[in-house]
């Protein structure tokens, strides 16, 4: 695979970005999206469509697995002319590719211009004041999966990772919206009850497989971070009916509309 050693990450992700340039005609962009379950509807209303690109042109992504679900990459022109880079291609950590296939979409909006990275998911939630198909702001995380995508001596300050500054405009735009701690486990099974009773021991509000290594990158890449889970289930054991992988499709599709208007409101400030 291009990412594999002895490649150097950031030069595949300028390729990446070339590529994207090339096959959009849009040089450069402003902010970027990855694009987690429930939160497909958003790209459309963010902005106009400027070019659709499979994400199997461009360097470094690869047919995703999951089924049916083909990756894009989209360009989206918003009403105040912003470039926005909507990554609908997510790899994710528990599909045993390695941390740096897990963030290659994040360097990739790095090198094409991006200084927001807006990181989107589907996650379980552990309030249980909280319900399914309700968003919540990320504030900070846990990374449960004991690895990182820095490589060396990298030492990077994850102080305010998800900038507060990027979680107060979310907060003007919705000023109900309640934040969280997401903690990254490995997956993809989900956790069990015991597992969850950890997490929120630990300080922990929201569980799931994704969002902490990309944020990583992302701040080494130099970008201000945003976070949005959108809280499909709420974790195993918090309430008394077990998990089904069609009530958690179910309550994305039940919330799209909202928080993909959220999305675009906060997107375009
Ligand atoms: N780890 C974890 N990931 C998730 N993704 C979704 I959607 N729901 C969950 C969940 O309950 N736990």
């Amino acid at each position: 695979h291009p990412l594999d050693p002895p490649a150097d990450p950031f030069a595949v992700a300028q390729a990446a970005a070339d590529d994207i340039a090339r096959l959009t005609g849009v040089e450069r962009h402003d902010v970027a999206v990855t694009l987690g379950s429930g939160w497909g509807k958003a790209a459309e209303l963010i902005g106009e469509t400027v070019a659709t690109v499979p994400a199997t042109e461009v360097t470094g992504f690869s047919r995703p697995a999951l089924e049916g679900h083909v990756g894009t990459i989209r360009s989206v022109r918003t009403p105040q002319g912003r470039h926005v880079l909507i990554i609908g291609a997510r790899t994710h950590y528990y599909e045993n590719h390695g941390v740096r296939r897990v963030v290659h979409s994040v360097r990739t909006a790095a090198a094409t211009g991006a200084r927001v990275m807006v990181l989107t998911n589907g996650a379980g939630g552990i309030k249980d004041t909280w319900s399914p198909g309700q968003p919540v702001l990320i504030s900070d995380h846990i990374n449960l999966t004991a690895d990182s995508p820095l490589e060396g001596a990298t030492f990077i300050d994850l102080t305010d990772l998800y900038a507060q500054r990027l979680r107060d405009i979310a907060l003007s735009v919705d000023p109900s919206l309640d934040s969280g701690v997401y903690c990254q486990f490995r997956g993809p099974h989900y956790e069990t009850p015991a597992e969850v009773q950890m997490a929120k021991a630990i300080g922990g509000d929201i569980v799931g497989m994704s969002t902490a290594l990309e944020a990583i990158a992302a701040r080494q890449a130099g970008m201000e971070v945003l976070g949005f889970s959108l809280i499909t289930n709420l974790a195993a054991g918090i309430s008394a009916d077990p998990l089904s992988h069609q009530e958690v499709i179910e309550a994305g599709r039940m919330a799209e509309g909202r928080i993909s208007a959220l999305l675009a409101e906060v997107v375009g400030k």
